[in-house]
């Protein structure tokens, strides 16, 4: 089965070194921020906003304003000196005298504005008023206002031109430079290595691979050589496609291919062209075409290009993808637009083609795929040397055993251990880096550090070691379950317990292997319930692997009796919406059959750990005791496996106990934590 074991595939995600992608070029030197432009956008606005905003004031007549100001309407009163007008606010009480009908609208503005007649003064209409009659007016002299008024009208003419002025610079590449502020956000963030800058990437930095290596040496010679081909009428391919797991080695080949063609390479995530703001992601595209046709020759690398290249929907979601989906039209367009023989050759990654667009794989775009997969024994002692050149060790260190302790590792993971072997040296201040360190290193990036420190109760670790002798009493007589190396207690990272099983290296697998598997992941919660009485959480995890396997049996692979040879599958990755392909008593059939399958495996690992009571009770013993048991432990409880065991054979031919691919953890409930 193809991704037979997905859960490695989320731990190598989560383990995955993390490294610089394809960044954006800040610039260090940028002198003037860009977020000085909105604060004084804003302020002008604000400012706009206060000081523009006309008071309703009422006009009124000079005489009216006498009979105010005499029969103490008037609050205070401002006088523009520099204008024949005066400002005065009245009495709240007095409001609806002066604003009759209006009051309610001038209420919270109570002003009156009066033109001062050029005969008299109003200061010295006021300075009488209040000699004669005692109120208290305040008077206000105010020059202020003309200025304002002047720098109103003008500033937001100045502030629009001094940004305009600065807007035309960068986009000049002025002083700030492409690739910062706010106009570049249609500027493609790709990362440029230019062939003469740096160490040159080549094969020889990339091990094993060694048929991908192949398969681009061609592309290597298309840029080297274009003549050769072109001269004959072959068109030379614009792009292909590197589809494989994470940390495999993907950037590191495409990179090696400019490297070994000398030329330059811009490299760029799916994931930078996409941003919140409409049109952005195509700007973005186009720019780069733009920016490889310039370097031309050279290699443009798209990484997870399925953040971009998903299938456009087929189910209109009303236009949520759109954004996205523009993106990917003018790729398109884009790798159509360009001539075969520019000299710009696309390669980009992914780890899911099947999700891809199909327009993405068509003749003339993509339709090249090249395979880059997890790397084998021989390719890991390759991955392990490249690693070690720089890595002081000392001669206890074996690469052969390295690579045989790392099955499933990938070539980023290989990274890893040498780089945390280093590091684990250097903290117990040795010259060189040994074995031992290594070895940790290894167990630290399989399981997470390990926490002795845990505080697990008697009782949860009881119930731990019964559930896992489960699984490994399981595993060891069923004929088709992956044989177990070992079996721990101890908790690492997330999981309270884990058993190692050596994978068979199966094309294809039959339906009693599957079943047997689903059995044998049953083990832990059927051992809890026979010889506890209790089942716990801590089966989560086993039962989720075999609910999805059943699922997949019976609607994916046909292997169920009452609905035989059908399968659901849509390998075009389209995913069924608002209809189901089948109807509703299918559906009610495919449940009913999930559950019969899983009840049946259930009873068959019941049935045969009954069987096997005793054995398994010892075995829980010593994991209790020891903390981890090992395949021998097994054969000395159980006697010979009786089926020829791979297991044996390598152990036998091996000595040390190698790590596997197949690790299946559980997770039991973690105990309360004890208030300080
Ligand atoms: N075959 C290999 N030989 C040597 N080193 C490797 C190999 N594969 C991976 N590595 C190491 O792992 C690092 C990460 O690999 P790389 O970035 O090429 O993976 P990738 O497949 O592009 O991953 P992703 O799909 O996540 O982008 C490399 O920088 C290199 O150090
Ligand atoms: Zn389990």
């Amino acid at each position: 089965m193809e991704n037979s074991n997905p859960n490695h595939q989320d731990n190598n995600k989560a383990r995955k070194p993390g490294r610089p992608g394809g960044l954006g070029n800040t610039n260090p030197n940028q002198p003037f921020n860009v977020y000085w432009i909105y604060a004084i956008l804003s302020m002008v606005l604000i400012g706009m906003f206060f000081f523009g905003q006309n008071k309703n004031i009422k006009r009124v007549d000079w005489s009216d304003f006498q009979e105010y100001v005499n029969d103490n309407r008037i609050e205070s009163v401002v006088v523009y000196s520099n204008k024949d007008i005066a400002e005065a606010k009245v009495r709240p009480e007095s409001a609806s005298y002066v604003f009759g009908e209006n009051a309610g609208r001038f209420g919270a503005n109570p002003f009156i504005q009066v033109n001062i007649p050029s005969t008299q003064g109003t200061s010295e209409f006021l300075d009488t008023v209040k000699r004669e009659k005692g109120y208290d007016i305040k008077v206000r002299f105010d020059t202020t206002s003309e200025i304002w008024s002047m720098l109103l009208t003008f500033a937001p003419f100045l502030l629009i031109i001094v940004f305009w002025i600065w807007m035309m610079r960068r986009m000049q590449g002025g002083p700030g430079g492409a690739g910062s502020g706010i106009f570049s956000v249609g500027k493609s963030k790709a990362q440029l290595f230019d062939k003469d800058a740096g160490p040159r990437v080549t094969f020889k930095d990339v091990a094993g691979l060694s048929e991908a290596k192949e398969e681009v040496q061609e592309i290597v010679e298309f840029l080297k050589h274009p003549g050769n081909y072109t001269s004959l009428g072959g068109k030379i391919p614009k792009g292909a496609l590197l589809v494989g797991p994470p940390g495999t080695g993907k950037t590191l080949l495409a990179k090696a291919v400019a490297g070994e063609a000398n030329v330059p390479f811009f490299s760029i995530s799916g994931s930078d062209f996409v941003e919140m703001f409409v049109g952005v992601g195509a700007s973005r595209v186009r720019d780069l075409f733009r920016q490889a046709k310039e370097k031309s020759p050279c290699i443009v690398f798209i990484d997870e290009i399925d953040a971009v290249g998903r299938a456009r929907g087929k189910n209109v979601n009303f236009g949520s993808n759109d954004e996205r989906e523009n993106t990917l039209n003018q790729l398109l367009t884009e790798m159509d637009g360009f001539g075969s023989n520019s000299g710009v050759i696309i390669l980009a990654a992914t780890n899911r083609v099947d999700i891809l667009d199909k327009a993405l794989l068509r003749a003339g775009r993509f339709d090249r795929q090249i395979y880059v997969e997890l790397p084998d024994l021989n390719d890991r002692k390759d991955i392990f040397k490249v690693h070690l050149r720089p890595i002081k060790i000392d001669e206890s260190v074996d690469v052969d055993f390295l690579a045989r302790q790392t099955p499933g590792f990938s070539g980023a993971d290989i990274a890893n251990v040498c780089n945390e072997a280093a590091l684990i040296a250097a903290r117990n201040k040795k010259k060189f880096v040994e074995r031992d360190d290594f070895i940790s290193a290894v167990d630290r990036i399989i399981g997470g550090l390990e926490k002795k420190n845990k505080i697990i109760t008697q009782e949860e670790k009881k119930a731990i070691a019964i559930h896992e002798a489960g699984h490994a009493t399981l595993s060891w007589f069923l004929e088709h379950a992956n044989p177990l190396v070992k079996v721990t207690i101890v908790p690492r990272g997330k999981a309270l317990g884990a058993a190692w099983y050596l994978p068979e290296e199966r094309q294809i697998t039959t339906k009693d292997q599957m079943l047997d598997e689903m059995c044998a992941l049953l083990g832990g919660r059927a051992a809890e319930e026979l010889f506890i009485g209790k089942i716990s959480s801590g089966a989560m995890n086993d039962l989720e692997r075999v609910t999805k396997q059943a699922y997949g049996m019976i609607t994916y692979l046909g292997m169920s009796d009452k609905l035989p040879n059908l399968s659901y599958y849509d390998s075009s990755g389209q995913e069924y919406t608002f209809q189901k392909p089948f109807s509703e008593s299918t559906a009610e059939l495919i449940d009913a059959e999930v559950k019969r399958m899983i009840a049946e495996q259930y009873d068959r690992a019941k049935e045969l750990l009954s069987r096997h009571a005793e054995g398994h009770g010892q075995l829980a013993r010593i994991l209790l005791e020891k903390e981890i048991i090992y395949a021998e432990n097994l054969e000395q409880i159980f006697g010979k496996r009786p089926w020829a065991s791979r297991s044996q054979e390598i152990l036998q031919s091996n000595e040390e106990k190698p790590h596997s691919e197949k690790e299946v953890t559980d997770t039991l409930p973690l105990p309360p934590v004890p208030s300080e």
